[in-house]
């Protein structure tokens, strides 16, 4: 019985979620609906698009570049442009919602070579452009990825020889800084060589990027296996690969690392691209990876040393995907920061143990990691909603510096240098 009332939880959605095992099969929707009733147009203009518009009694049907795309009329009613309904200087809605009469249907139509005209019944127009409504239907984002990504094992990186930016050129060219980012959001890393090697220097180079987000640990964190802290980062203990903060709701986007002092052995820093073996599971079993995907898993922080006390809880699951075209955009993988699953029933939770292995087993292959060994002067930048990162176990003085960033500030950024992201 909770078995049946978690599966019907995870199914409620099933009409407008595409099942996850149909993930990445091209959506090929032909419509033939020739009722009597629907009001038909066709457009026969030559060049250089053609398209089809039909004003159906559900919704507005338009067919452009090969896509059949559906319209709510109330959403069309909702995203009217024009001067009285939105505020082009701010794009902010002026329209109130709330007021919009949930069943309303238009009252008359016109088109031209570029805009379908509808009124509604108190007499308002809104014009559309079909590249508009193409662009931002439903059936065109199902189709297409919110940030294009170059998934990577050892050898797809090492090979795509990626330039490592340059201090100097960072700190003062707009050009090196969108090279950078633009690197950095289709592998999930991304090094500056050349930073003097301080905690300030570390602070300006990531200043240049985004907002630094300040956490448990501090802004700008210096660290040593001095134990200071209730953890094993502070340790010479090796570091399986994993995601850090976990146990955050929102996880910290972006890690950055500097290491400061390293006079030993060992203490390389070891890389592996978690949506590369996550498109494995997703390739091989399907429904390990629908189960990592839906089943919530808690993470949790305790912390009780003399200074520092701090209980933090975060709960998702492993593999974060968008639900309306099942792309993966987090995942949450720590299994020493992993806390007691009680939220899932006892047959359910052993197929998910079998999923998370071989999640596991995908990320563990030799081929898939690679291996740095962090040096002064070399700023590492981690996507850690993507890239794990762990640590071999060291001999002697070893400093870490770095700090935590905010994904909205990152994405902000790369944004406001042309970047999709
Ligand atoms: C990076 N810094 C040393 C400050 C903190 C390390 C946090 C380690 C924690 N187990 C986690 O994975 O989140
Ligand atoms: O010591 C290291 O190289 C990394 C340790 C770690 O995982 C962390 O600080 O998040
Ligand atoms: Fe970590």
């Amino acid at each position: 019985q909770q078995a049946m009332s978690l599966a019907r939880v995870f199914c409620h959605l099933h009409g407008y979620l595409q099942p996850i095992s149909n993930a990445q099969i091209p959506l090929v929707s032909v419509l033939t609906r020739t009722q009597n009733n629907v009001k038909h147009w066709q457009h026969t203009a030559p060049q250089p698009t053609s398209c089809r518009l039909q004003l159906q009694e559900e919704c507005l049907e338009l067919s452009y570049g090969g896509l059949v795309m559906h319209f709510d009329y109330v959403w069309l009613r909702d995203h009217c442009r024009s001067a009285s309904c939105y505020n082009s200087k701010t794009n902010q809605r002026n329209l109130d919602t709330a007021n919009v009469e949930l069943n309303i249907h238009p009252t008359n139509y016109r088109v031209d070579d570029e805009n379908l005209f509808l009124t509604w019944p108190d007499g308002h127009v809104t014009r559309y452009n079909l590249s508009w409504l193409a662009q931002n239907s439903y059936e065109g984002q199902k189709q297409s990825a919110m940030q294009p990504r170059i998934v990577w094992n050892s050898d797809i990186y090492t090979s795509a020889k990626v330039p490592f930016a340059n201090w100097d050129k960072f700190m003062t060219c707009d050009e090196e800084l969108k090279n950078f980012l633009s690197n950095f959001l289709l592998y999930g890393i991304a090094f500056v060589e050349g930073v003097p090697s301080t905690v300030e220097a570390t602070e300006t180079v990531t200043r240049r990027v985004s907002l630094i987000r300040e956490t448990m640990y501090g802004k700008m964190w210096n660290f040593t296996s001095d134990f200071s802290r209730g953890d094993t980062a502070y340790t010479k203990l090796a570091l399986d690969r994993h995601t850090d903060t976990t146990y955050f709701q929102e996880p910290c986007g972006i890690q950055v690392f500097h290491c400061l002092r390293h006079e030993g052995t060992g203490g390389r820093t070891l890389l592996v691209d978690g949506f590369y073996s996550a498109g494995q599971v997703l390739k091989k079993t399907p429904e390990h990876f629908e189960l990592l995907a839906r089943v919530p898993i808690k993470h949790e922080y305790i912390e009780k040393v003399s200074k520092h006390q701090n209980h933090m809880i975060g709960i998702g699951p492993v593999l974060n995907v968008y639900p309306w075209n099942n792309e993966i955009y987090m995942i949450r993988y720590n299994n020493y920061d992993r806390a007691v699953i009680n939220t899932v029933p006892h047959d359910i939770v052993k197929r998910w143990y079998v999923a998370h292995r071989e999640l596991t087993t995908e990320l563990r292959k030799p081929e898939n990691e690679l291996w740095v060994k962090l040096k002064p002067g070399k700023v590492l930048f981690i996507d850690n909603w993507r890239v794990m990162h762990g640590r071999e176990s060291f001999t002697g003085l070893r400093q870490l510096c770095g700090c935590y960033l905010t994904r909205d500030d990152v994405l902000n950024t790369a944004r406001s240098l042309g970047l999709q992201a």
